[in-house]
């Protein structure tokens, strides 16, 4: 199984988390609503992901983000509910009349009842709090933790949308929170603001009775940090209670000075990444409107893409087994829930998770014409070894073999547990800093992929907390060894060869900027028209109309971005370069 979504700076996975349910105007709002009081209006989504999916490694998200339980949570709740919308149970009586002011739930969720924390909730505030204070990857260390606690997989799946949605939503939630504890919020015990959090969200974003969120946040802190905090929180959550989470959307936009903010808010997004993110659709073609839909689509959990190393694995079961064929790459297909773990050629590492995003990439560079190619690939920045993988399967059925280099010792071995299935004489694994590379390898390879390492902006949906994380000094301190890579990259390249430039990220000082100082600094370099290149290695019709992703590049020649709400897929940027002769 590729580890390639799962880590930082590539597109890192995570997206188990469950959606936040559609805003009214159909946006992804931690809680839509529909009606002022519709807290689960009968369109509602639950926001609870596949617990099919939830013990997967890999930490892509489940497809819907709605799962079993949740389903059969409805199924109940349609059995309970008469048409005229009064709650009566099969015997005719009615329950939890309440005024029309009143919120009404149906979901039974883990420890409802009890007086103490349950493992689900427990899971989720260990996994924040490793977030918050160990700086900990949140879709890396919630798997441990779920097996760790032996959480079924209902319990598995609320834990996995409490965590990720509190960690999504953690902005917003804390500037509920602002107006409901009565100092700052960074003079409260970070493990109370990270209970906070929770509590938070199973008020305003999860199907969790009011009760049995306040009961459960309470009894959590008093287990976990004790009885002092434990009367804080209940009286905070009670003023989180009084409003929904479209009113309190609706109030902190109307305290908010401008629209960046408001957007900020009720998408959960820092400023900074918002204007940075539309800055990017305007400078890629796109209509920078189209940001509300991507910022949505931040805020979902991505559909597991599968690849089937060419000639290595073979899709035919994994579509026997319920996956769909994917439709912006060959030998991909998009699992149809369920654990991952169970798709046939998984565990052999034939088939595996991995964006189609980042499937396109490896393909563009196997793709791109390179006259009498020698069979030399390289892949600078190669770890954890996802597009390695899938590069070196392509370099096998071709008789090249591919260098794959990477920095970290830790990275390096994920590598090569990477490239495993591959045969051996087809790829090689080198660690170090890529930029010594043209010391000992100048002019040597005919292809080369610098898929640097980046702000990963392309890839929030995978990592539920990065978005807070991240700050613009990322931006500036990445520069320096962005062009340092590519210009390494250009060294080791044989005239007429091709280097392919790769970012999860779409951000202009990551992309356009990167390679706008290049070709002003180098002669030796042609830009070529990547989006043609993506066209021929993606299936039919994969770009055509609205989903164009191609772009044209000052002084000639395109690259591609892709985009989350337009393709399904991380918002990966390429460009190919041909080293002149
Ligand atoms: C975006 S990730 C690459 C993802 C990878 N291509 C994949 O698909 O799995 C960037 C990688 O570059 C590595 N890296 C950072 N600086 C480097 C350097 N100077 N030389 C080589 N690798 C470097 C990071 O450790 C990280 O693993």
């Amino acid at each position: 199984m590729s580890r390639d979504e799962q880590h930082d700076n590539g597109a890192a996975s995570g997206g188990r988390g469950g959606r936040p349910r559609r805003g009214p105007g159909g946006g992804a709002g931690p809680r839509g609503g529909g009606a002022a009081r519709g807290r689960r209006g009968p369109d509602a989504r639950s926001g609870i992901p596949d617990p099919r999916g939830a013990g997967d490694r890999d930490g892509q998200g489940a497809r819907s983000g709605r799962g079993r339980a949740a389903e059969r949570r409805d199924a109940g709740e349609r059995r309970d509910r008469p048409r005229d919308g009064s709650r009566r149970n099969t015997q005719g009586h009615e329950r939890n009349r309440r005024s029309q002011h009143e919120r009404s739930f149906s979901a039974q969720t883990p420890g409802q009842r009890r007086r103490q924390s349950d493992p689900a909730r427990l899971t989720a505030f260990r996994a924040l709090r490793a977030v918050n204070s160990e700086d900990a990857y949140g879709n890396l260390v919630l798997p441990g933790l779920v097996r760790e606690h032996r959480l079924d997989r209902r319990d598995a799946a609320f834990a996995t949308e409490l965590a990720y949605g509190a960690m999504r939503w953690s902005g917003t939630w804390d500037a509920v929170l602002a107006q409901c504890v009565d100092r700052p919020l960074e003079q409260l015990d970070p493990a109370v603001l990270d209970a906070l959090r929770l509590g938070t969200h199973q008020l305003l974003a999860m199907r969790v009775p009011d009760h049995a969120a306040l009961d459960a946040t309470v009894g959590l802190v008093r287990g976990e940090i004790g009885q002092g905090p434990a009367g804080l929180v209940n009286a905070v959550l009670r003023k989180v209670a009084r409003r929904t989470q479209e009113e309190w959307l609706e109030h902190l936009s109307a305290e908010q000075p401008d629209e960046w903010r408001r957007m900020g808010i009720r998408h959960a997004h820092p400023v900074w990444e918002i204007r940075a993110l539309r800055r990017a659709l305007r400078a890629t073609g796109r209509d920078p409107e189209e940001i509300t839909a991507l910022l949505e689509a931040d805020n979902e959990a991505p559909r597991v893409h599968l690849v089937a190393l060419p000639g290595l694995g073979d899709l035919a079961p994994v579509l026997d087994a319920g996956a769909e064929p994917g439709d912006l790459v060959a030998d991909s297909a998009v699992s149809g829930g369920g654990d991952v773990h169970r798709v046939p050629g998984t565990r052999e590492g034939v088939v595996r998770v991995q964006d189609a995003g980042s499937q396109l990439v490896a393909r563009v560079l196997a793709a791109a014409p390179v006259a009498d190619d020698t069979g030399h690939w390289a892949d600078l920045c190669a770890g954890p070894g996802g597009k390695a993988a899938l590069l070196a399967a392509l370099a096998h059925q071709r008789g090249a073999s591919l260098l794959a280099n990477e920095v970290s010792e830790h990275r390096s071995d994920l590598v090569r547990q990477s490239l495993a299935p591959v045969p051996r004489e087809a790829w090689d694994v080198r660690t170090g800093d890529a930029r010594e590379i043209p010391s000992r390898h100048a002019d040597a390879f005919d292809r080369v992929l610098v898929d640097v390492p980046c702000t990963g902006l392309g890839a929030l949906r995978r990592r539920p907390e990065a978005r807070w994380r991240r700050t613009p000094s990322d931006v500036a301190n990445l520069a320096g060894v962005q062009r340092e890579l590519l210009a390494a990259a250009l060294d080791a390249t044989r005239p007429g060869g091709v280097v392919l430039y790769a970012t999860c990220s779409p951000h202009t000082a990551e992309t356009h900027d990167v390679l706008h100082d290049l070709l002003e600094r180098r002669t030796d370099v042609a830009v070529l028209d990547t989006a043609r290149l993506a066209g021929q290695a993606a299936l039919p019709g994969a770009f055509d109309g609205a989903r164009a992703a191609g772009h044209d590049v000052p002084g000639g020649g395109t690259a591609v971005q892709l985009w989350p709400h337009v393709h399904g897929t991380d918002a990966m940027y390429m460009v190919a370069l041909r080293k002149r002769a």
